[in-house]
């Protein structure tokens, strides 16, 4: 819109508010399509359950960034930066000591983020900091590789134990789950981890992709960009749900106890988290891939309780609203039974989603114009200022 078709407040003209930006197009991408339609999420042109299968989530976190999957040179040199930067450095550490172990892990994983970016871009004024797009994407790598520290380090403070240093021989998805536990873990554990970051890497404009846009289209840098998406994925109606599931799941018991607790829970207009989406709404294009990670998980621990109360939720949601499950419903009990511990989920899904937002920021910046949307004033009319005599 330009300046001369901006409707003028006193013209009458009453555009239309399209609430939450609900259907509305607000720039092209060349990164992902979700289509609804088909039921189908493709990253750059390939279908995701068949990257899930196929590819280590680096390889992925490449094709994000550059467009194509990488020759096996590329994967070993992005392989050999993530691995120059798993190890957590003493600043990061410092800053995540002076907040309480009650803190929440995503805010711990803000304040490491930001840490990490001041650190990048000292000395730079703020708009040498923005970068271009190539050295956004060599940035983006440098935080990827060490952003699973962050994550682990904090599920261990909470838990009072040590720090475990990253190992070299192991590949992102193992070398996470080993610096967050301490053990070798077990390739079918290792497996369902890397299908789950490759599905939570990158979904077009969700909310805090779009935010990062937005933060970039200001020609802000990269890492504040992600402090920023951290912050929106941090809430229970974007990636904040996959917590909020287990807590639901703690909150019923078992399979036999759904009905009752739905009975109550829809009288009292309870959202239930883990359904519904603002695009799917015939189901979740990635659900059946991470579904069938969970089902591996239930088997290789032993849990079929797990899987009755999920499969009895469902059933019952389903059949009486008619709302699909989203890809946090799956993704919340795959890492429970991983041992993560619930606040930790959804830093989980900001070490996938770093991916796909840096890739975003990246995009922004190739072919940016500022976002700046308009509103419509409903706001009291011009009135004076009370005279001091009048007040
Ligand atoms: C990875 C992700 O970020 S996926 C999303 C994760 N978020 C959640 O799981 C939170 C629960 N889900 C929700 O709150 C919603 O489905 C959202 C926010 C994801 C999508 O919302 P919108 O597209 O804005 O749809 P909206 O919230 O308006 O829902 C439409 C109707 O369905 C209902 N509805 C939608 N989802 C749910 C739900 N999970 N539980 C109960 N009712 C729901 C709404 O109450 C609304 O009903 P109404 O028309 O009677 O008021
Ligand atoms: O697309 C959305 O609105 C939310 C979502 O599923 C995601 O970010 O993965």
């Amino acid at each position: 819109m330009t300046a001369s078709t901006i409707p003028s407040p006193d013209s009458g003209d009453q555009p239309e508010v399209r609430k939450g930006l609900a259907g509305v197009v607000a720039d092209v991408t060349a990164i992902s399509k979700v289509d609804p339609e088909t039921n189908s999420l493709l990253y750059r042109g390939y279908p995701v359950q068949d990257l899930a299968a196929t590819q280590p989530f680096e390889a992925v976190a490449w094709l994000l960034w550059h467009g194509d999957l990488p020759t096996a040179d590329e994967l070993a040199g992005l392989r050999a930066v993530e691995r120059e930067h798993r190890a957590l450095t003493d600043d990061v550490r410092a800053a995540i000591d002076l907040l309480p172990t009650s803190a929440h892990p995503m805010d711990e994983l803000r304040t490491a983020v930001s840490v990490i970016g001041a650190r990048e871009v000292a000395g730079l004024s703020a708009l040498e900091a923005a970068a271009d797009p190539d050295e956004t994407v060599a940035r983006s790598a440098r935080l990827f590789g060490a952003l699973p520290a962050v994550v682990a380090y904090g599920q261990r403070r909470r838990r009072g134990l040590e720090l475990v240093e990253p190992r070299d021989d192991l590949d992102f998805s193992a070398n996470f789950l080993w610096m967050t536990f301490g053990t070798e873990p077990a390739p079918v554990v290792v497996d369902a981890f890397n299908r789950s970051m490759i599905l939570y890497a990158e979904h077009s404009f969700n909310a805090s992709t779009f935010t990062a846009r937005v933060v970039t289209s200001t020609l802000s840098d990269v890492h504040s960009a992600v402090v920023a998406a951290i912050g929106a994925l941090k809430g229970p109606l974007h990636g904040g749900a996959n917590e909020a599931v287990m807590d639901t799941f703690a909150e019923i018991g078992s399979a036999d106890a759904v009905p009752g607790w739905l009975d109550d829970a829809l009288a009292s207009k309870r959202k239930i988290m883990g359904f519904g989406h603002r695009v799917y709404k015939r189901g979740d294009s990635r659900v059946p891939t991470m579904k069938a990670a969970l089902d591996t998980l239930v088997e290789h621990y032993g849990r079929a309780d797990l899987a009755a109360l999920y499969d009895a939720l469902e059933a019952e949601f389903v059949e009486r609203k008619g709302i699909y499950p989203n890809l946090d419903y799956p993704s919340g009990p795959a890492y429970h039974l991983m041992d993560f511990d619930t606040p930790t989920f959804t830093p989980l899904f900001v070490a996938a989603r770093v991916t796909g937002w840096t890739a975003h920021v990246a995009e922004q910046q190739a072919a940016n114009a500022l976002i700046r949307p308009l509103s419509r004033y409903v706001g009291p009319e011009r009135r004076e200022v009370p005279t001091a005599a009048e007040s």
